[in-house]
């Protein structure tokens, strides 16, 4: 049996939920030949109550180089940055669940993502499947693709549909911990543009980027603009598309109105939905938030390493859209 040395920054909602995953699933790591070792787990505040021993708890930067691997959930861009390039650069693989940094830190970490090194299944639909989905659709072409993929404002749309406000449906998105550090990130459509640069690179653009995203979020939505919705028969969700416009991609995130048995509208939780050729049309529905949800894309990448498959490889090429989409009309 092989130690395998684990260096985790983070020890918030993902990163407690991640250590007790993996200690849960230590047969499953058993059986491959190893027994995981934590090094240390990155935080800020030693006394936050969490469920990892206050022996392995750093709140200073500690020696990456001697892992096997690191995994990232600590969120933000330029702090996580600056303690994954030596790592990366050492050939150490990274497990992440932080879109902004993929999204926003592109140009350096790119070399290393088409070397292999990058695993980030959790960072889109945390552990419902949407790259290794993305990953198999690439034996057909994309024509069009619309996801619900961010879940605090699903949740808060779904609860103001309920009567709730929005203040009151924010907070308990925070609470239940689908909420981004700064929910700006959330409710101003940032969070679900840096989910849909990374699907947009995977797929059709390496270089793919994020200012390509026209971003709007759901603060001004309003009860009866939602209410107005349900009379006319559609619901209003905050939906990330990407389809073919005058021969380009054209990437945008807004809140739009879907016919009410629309799939997109009846998902209950976060769904991306791609129209291929020749394969057709596929739909994935599932969690995109929380602790749990997201260990879960955590370990699938971590045993998706240890099998030797390499990480989440950017699209080979650019691609222009085969066809002219159908896009969803904004709400106001
Ligand atoms: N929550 C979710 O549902 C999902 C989150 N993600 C992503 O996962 C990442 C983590 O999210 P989440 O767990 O919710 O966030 P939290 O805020 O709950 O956790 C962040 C953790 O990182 C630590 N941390 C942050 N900055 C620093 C720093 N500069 N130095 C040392 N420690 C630091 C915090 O320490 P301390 O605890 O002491 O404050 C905390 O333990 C983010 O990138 C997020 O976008 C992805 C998918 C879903
Ligand atoms: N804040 C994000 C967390 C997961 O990515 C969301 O609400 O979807």
């Amino acid at each position: 049996m092989e130690p395998l040395k684990i260096a985790l920054l983070g020890g918030g909602t993902v990163g407690s939920a991640f250590y007790s995953l993996v200690l849960e699933r230590r047969e499953d790591l058993a059986a491959m030949g190893f027994v995981p070792r934590f090094l240390g787990v990155l935080v800020r505040d030693k006394a936050k109550p969490r469920p990892i021993p206050e022996a392995l708890l750093r709140t200073e930067p500690f020696d990456l180089l001697e892992a096997d691997v690191v995994v990232e959930a600590m969120g933000g861009v330029e702090a996580p940055l600056g303690l994954v390039l030596p790592a990366l650069e050492a050939g150490i693989p990274l497990i992440t669940a932080n879109k902004a940094l993929l999204a926003e830190a592109w140009a350096r970490l790119k070399p290393f993502a088409e070397e292999g090194l990058i695993y980030h299944e959790a960072s889109v639909m945390a552990g419902t499947p949407a790259l290794s989905f993305l990953e198999t659709l690439r034996g057909s072409q994309l024509l069009e693709l619309h996801g619900i993929l961010n879940g605090t404002t699903l949740y808060i749309l779904q609860e103001m549909e309920r009567g709730r406000t929005y203040e009151e449906a924010l907070r308990e998105a925070q609470r239940l911990g689908y909420a981004e550090a700064d929910p700006s990130l959330d409710v101003k459509g940032i969070d679900a543009a840096h989910k849909l640069t990374l699907l947009a690179r995977l797929l059709l653009d390496p270089d793919f980027p994020l200012s390509q995203v026209e971003a709007r979020g759901i603060e001004g939505l309003t009860l009866e603009a939602l209410r107005a919705a349900e009379a006319r028969g559609e619901k209003v969700r905050l939906v990330a598309s990407l389809y073919g416009e005058g021969g380009r991609w054209r990437a945008r995130v807004a809140p739009v109105a879907l016919p009410q048995d629309h799939p997109l509208a009846r998902a209950r939780g976060n769904a991306l939905l791609a129209r291929t050729a020749p394969l057709g049309e596929v739909l994935v529905i599932g969690p995109g938030a929380g602790g749990g949800a997201t260990a879960s894309g955590l370990l699938a990448d971590l045993l998706r390493f240890l099998s030797g498959a390499p990480g989440h490889l950017p699209a080979s090429r650019k691609k222009a859209p085969p066809s002219e989409g159908a896009p969803f009309p904004e709400v106001e």
